[in-house]
């Protein structure tokens, strides 16, 4: 038997040894507590933990190994990592270290080489030598595959990542998934990031970026369990059905309970639905339905309601309201009897300091309110009429301190004589207009919860985490908001500016947003190499970010290599035949699970759409309010695949007309989507995005 064959004999055996003692320990589980003792439900909730650790180990125990020797004098000790840790039975000792703990980054983190490698402990950093480097395919509790990335004192080949390509070449159904085994060093150390910061990462298209969010959530729950929990921490994501291509990840990392959400749903939630959203995809095809230039999306509304410009203005407008809230006249409920502005002033301001402002006002009405019935039993006031008399006055004067709501205090400046400079009047009054109808546009949102905010406070306790996906869509005063939320920063905030679709609401440099918070408070990142397209897809894509110019850095691929990218032209006439005979081909193969027909306008996606069923093709329209993503066949408009992906993807038309030069991030986002396959038709010359080599 050669070396090789008795090390995986070996594996299998104790792979075997391991799968029968987490089988045991999920027998010796009793039945749950149904009962009311409080301390019994606390253990059979431990005890449901466990099972469900035990049973994610019993699906696949471990996918690494690393031999590992303390210094200066541990002995060598094999470690075998998974997505959950497990004890031996009746031990401490461990059958698999969870791959969150601190030893477990060695086997994220040591690429090779004979030198002493270190991971961060909690009592410091430890360092040692790591022996053997293995990587495992578990699959229905058999050894499926076994390889050595490294071991100690023999001549190192370059190992490619075989496991990594593994799971790079297979197709997607319609839900992201964990990437546990295969976490790349560089998404690692984004993952283990201390939890107090406001970490920035930009990413190239494919990069991993929700992909490593969601794992650092689970990492933080792991490292900081004490002070972080899930149900204090919030996903930002662009829309519903985003949430639904995700939610797979959290859960089989063992995390629950995290709330998922879009901006505007939080903020209308936030905000009591006391505004209606005007129709979300009415902005979406104004946008994009038509060509729109790079200056209007530049001084779009959103860019300006997102602006720290307008954010002043309205501090400037809570600060004035506050000096002027409490009433600089005395308060004279009897004749005599007599409060002075000045003792208002001071409970005001040195009692309830640090409250928010309509706290501190209702706090000061109610003091008011205190003073006025104690003087009046001092001074034995029983007279009822006069003590009505009194009470007519002490009401009226509670009305003087005016309380707001955040939609009255908004709609204030945008008309009349008080009405803020920094937004143009065009804007301003469309504003108002709306306003008065109880609607908002999507760029409202982020003042008005900000000023809410500002006037009540959160009303929950604050958010351990917060993770804002597709941030470069995001205002400087949308993360202004959001920082209100929490006590001390601790955001991921994650994009890509190539993919920058949005321009007319969010940001065009990362400053933009970094520049909110003091340098110590902040990290950035960079991934540039993409792990979901094949190479001919990247360099295809890559040929796109050339043509925004601006020295934009490519995306680096992994080697992993397939079928040229096509372009076809075709006549009008044979364009919609072309598109079903394409899809049709890839169907044939039986190699792909999601395939995506890309159009350029929601309107051109609904007729394809009708085309490709009329032939009896079972695809679904993708929509902007689509609660649900299905997998399969679908046509999505090319703004609403950003996040998305799929094995194969036709972009339906790729003419001049349908992608101008300031539709590089647009067509750059669709091409992305693909892993595997991806082909492009055109009927009108093609854009010069791509011709231009
Ligand atoms: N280390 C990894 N191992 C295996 N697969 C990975 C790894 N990193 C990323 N991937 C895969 O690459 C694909 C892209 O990941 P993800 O969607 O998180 O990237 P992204 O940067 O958010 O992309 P985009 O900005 O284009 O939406 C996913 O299929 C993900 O599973």
């Amino acid at each position: 038997m050669t070396q090789v064959q008795s090390a995986y004999q070996e594996e299998q055996e104790r792979l075997a040894r391991s799968m029968d003692d987490i089988k045991s320990q999920l027998a010796g589980i009793g039945p749950r507590y149904t009962g009311d003792d409080f301390t019994e439900q606390m253990l059979d909730l431990q005890r449901e933990e466990r099972k469900r650790r035990l049973e994610v180990a019993f699906r696949e125990p471990y996918f690494g190994r690393i031999d590992f020797e303390e210094l200066p004098n541990g002995e060598n000790k094999p470690l075998y990592i998974g997505k959950a840790g497990v004890a031996k039975q009746g031990s401490n000792e461990l059958l698999v270290v969870d791959w969150r703990a601190p030893v477990a980054s060695l086997f994220y983190s040591f690429t090779g080489g004979e030198d002493a490698a270190a991971y961060v402990a909690p009592e410091g950093e430890i360092e040692g030598f790591v022996h053997l480097k293995r990587n495992f395919m578990v699959r229905q509790g058999e050894l499926v595959r076994m390889v050595d990335s490294y071991v100690r004192g023999k001549d190192e080949e370059s190992v490619t990542d075989e496991f990594l390509l593994y799971r790079l070449g297979e197709n997607k159904d319609n839900k992201l998934r964990d990437i546990v085994s295969t976490i790349q060093h560089e998404q690692d150390r984004i993952i283990r990031s201390e939890r107090n910061k406001a970490l920035f990462i930009q990413g190239v298209a494919g990069s991993g970026k929700t992909t490593v969010a969601l794992h650092r959530l689970a990492f933080l729950l792991y490292q900081y369990a004490d002070r972080v929990k899930a149900e204090r921490m919030i996903i930002f994501a662009p829309n519903r059905m985003f949430l639904d291509y995700i939610s797979g990840v959290l859960p089989e990392l063992g995390v629950g309970d995290i709330l998922q959400t879009t901006f505007v749903d939080w903020s209308l939630e936030l905000l009591g639905h006391e505004v209606k959203l005007r129709s979300a995809s009415d902005a979406l095809s104004y946008w994009f339905e038509e060509h729109r230039s790079a200056e209007e999306m530049a001084n779009a509304p959103g860019r300006i309601k997102g602006s720290l410009t307008f954010k002043e203005a309205i501090d400037t407008r809570i600060e004035e309201l506050e000096q002027r809230l409490v009433p600089v006249i005395p308060f004279e409920p009897l004749p005599g009897l007599i409060l002075k502005p000045e003792l208002m002033k001071e409970w005001f301001e040195t009692d309830y300091g640090d409250e928010t402002l309509m706290k501190k006002r209702d706090r000061l009405v109610n003091r008011i309110r205190r003073w006025f019935e104690s003087e009046l039993k001092l001074r034995k006031v029983v007279d009822k009429k006069l003590r009505a008399k009194a009470q007519t006055k002490l009401n009226a004067f509670s009305k003087k301190i005016p309380s707001f709501t955040a939609p009255q205090l908004y709609a204030s400046l945008f008309g009349g004589k008080q009405a803020v400079t920094v937004i143009p009047k065009a804007i301003a009054s469309a504003t108002a207009a709306s306003l008065k109808n109880g609607q908002v546009e999507a760029e409202d949102l982020a003042p008005l919860v900000y000023i809410h905010l500002r006037l009540y406070g959160l009303q929950i306790s604050s958010y351990d985490h917060i993770v804002i996906d597709e941030a470069q869509d995001y205002s400087p005063f949308q993360l202004e908001a959001l920082r209100l939320c929490q006590k001390s920063p601790s955001m991921t905030v994650l994009g890509d500016l190539q993919q920058g679709i949005h321009a007319y609401a969010g940001i065009q440099s990362w400053t933009e947003l970094i520049d909110l918070f003091t340098e110590e408070q902040t990290g950035f990142f960079e991934l540039n190499r993409s792990y979901r397209s094949t190479m001919e897809i990247i360099e295809f894509a890559n040929r796109i970010l050339g043509a925004m110019g601006g020295g934009v850095k490519p995306a680096v691929p992994v080697f992993r290599s397939g079928d040229p990218v096509e372009v076809e032209q075709v006549t009008d006439k044979e364009w919609l035949s072309r598109i079903v005979s394409s899809v049709q081909e890839w169907q044939a193969t039986g190699q792909f699970q999601t395939i995506s027909v890309i159009g350029r306008t929601a309107e051109q996606c609904s007729e394809l759409h009708e085309f490709l069923l009329s032939k009896g093709l079972d695809a679904s329209l993708v929509q902007s309010k689509q609660p649900e993503y299905g997998g399969g066949l679908s046509v999505v408009p090319v703004y609403l695949s950003k996040g998305l992906e799929f094995d194969a993807v036709l972009i339906a038309d790729a003419g001049a007309d349908k992608y101008s030069e300031n539709d590089a991030k647009l067509l750059y986002v669709g091409c992305t989507r693909a892993l595997h396959k991806l082909k492009l038709l055109h009927r009108d010359s093609l854009t010069s995005l791509i011709s231009k080599e």
